[in-house]
């Protein structure tokens, strides 16, 4: 199995944004969604992505932004990806893809089987598929609610695209979630926090080193069995 990427999603402050590029984390996410409690301003966001450029990729969420709203992150951030988290039709993407010149990850929300192939008329655009937990119903908020789904639903999963897990994930459960998906790169949000909305430093370390650990652990079980 090849290194476990990791996105530490939620990134609100400089400490937190330091922990996390200290740690290891390959990606790391902005929120640009006002409802949600890890929405960052594009002051903030400018800041913040300079902590991280050049040592992690910098991906920005947005739900379904207009065009124009992602070329001002797109300007003033300078984002290595772009994360749709709405509703966003696969035309929408592929215009904003190529509008932007970023990478692109589509979210699409699951709670069972049949939703997986909702990922299907987003191949040809998105360079990553994330598969997210479907949000508690009546919320108006499309993601970060620490809930998972049935893990063992995604293993097997033949994409042409690379997939991420997401929901519900934190350093104590990370492992399992890989061992019973397949999923070669996860993503955190309310697991390394402390209380909604604020990361922790230790808990996103924590939760690193549970992904590489969980990475080393599935060679060793490869080389044995080979
Ligand atoms: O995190 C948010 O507040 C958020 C708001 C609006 C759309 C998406 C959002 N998060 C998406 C993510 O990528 C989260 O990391 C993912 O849903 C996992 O969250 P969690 O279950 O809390 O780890």
């Amino acid at each position: 199995m090849s290194r476990i990427l990791v996105k530490i999603c939620g990134l609100s402050t400089d400490e937190t944004m330091q922990a996390a590029v200290d740690a290891g984390a390959d990606m790391v996410g902005l929120v640009f969604f006002p409802k949600s409690p890890r929405h960052v301003s594009l002051t903030d966001a400018c800041r913040l992505a300079d902590i991280a450029r050049g040592q992690a990729e910098i991906v920005a969420l947005t739900v379904d932004m207009d065009l124009a709203g992602l070329q001002r992150i797109a300007e003033l951030v300078r984002p290595d990806m772009v994360q749709f988290h709405g509703s966003e039709p696969p035309e929408a993407c592929a215009a904003a893809k190529v509008m932007l010149r970023t990478r692109v990850m589509k979210a699409i929300g699951v709670s069972e089987r049949a939703d997986l192939a909702k990922a299907l008329p987003y191949l040809q655009v998105a360079d990553r598929i994330l598969f997210d937990a479907k949000p508690p119903q009546g919320s108006d908020v499309p993601g970060g609610h620490g809930v998972p789904f049935d893990w063992t639903i995604l293993k097997d999963l033949d994409l042409p695209r690379p997939f991420m897990l997401s929901g519900g994930l934190d350093a104590g459960n990370v492992r399992e979630a890989i061992e019973k998906s397949g999923a070669t790169a996860v993503d955190v949000s309310s697991g390394v926090e402390r209380e909604k909305g604020v990361k922790d430093s230790g808990l996103i370390r924590a939760f690193v080193a549970a992904v590489r650990g969980a990475g080393k652990r599935a060679e060793a079980v490869k080389e044995q069995s080979s």
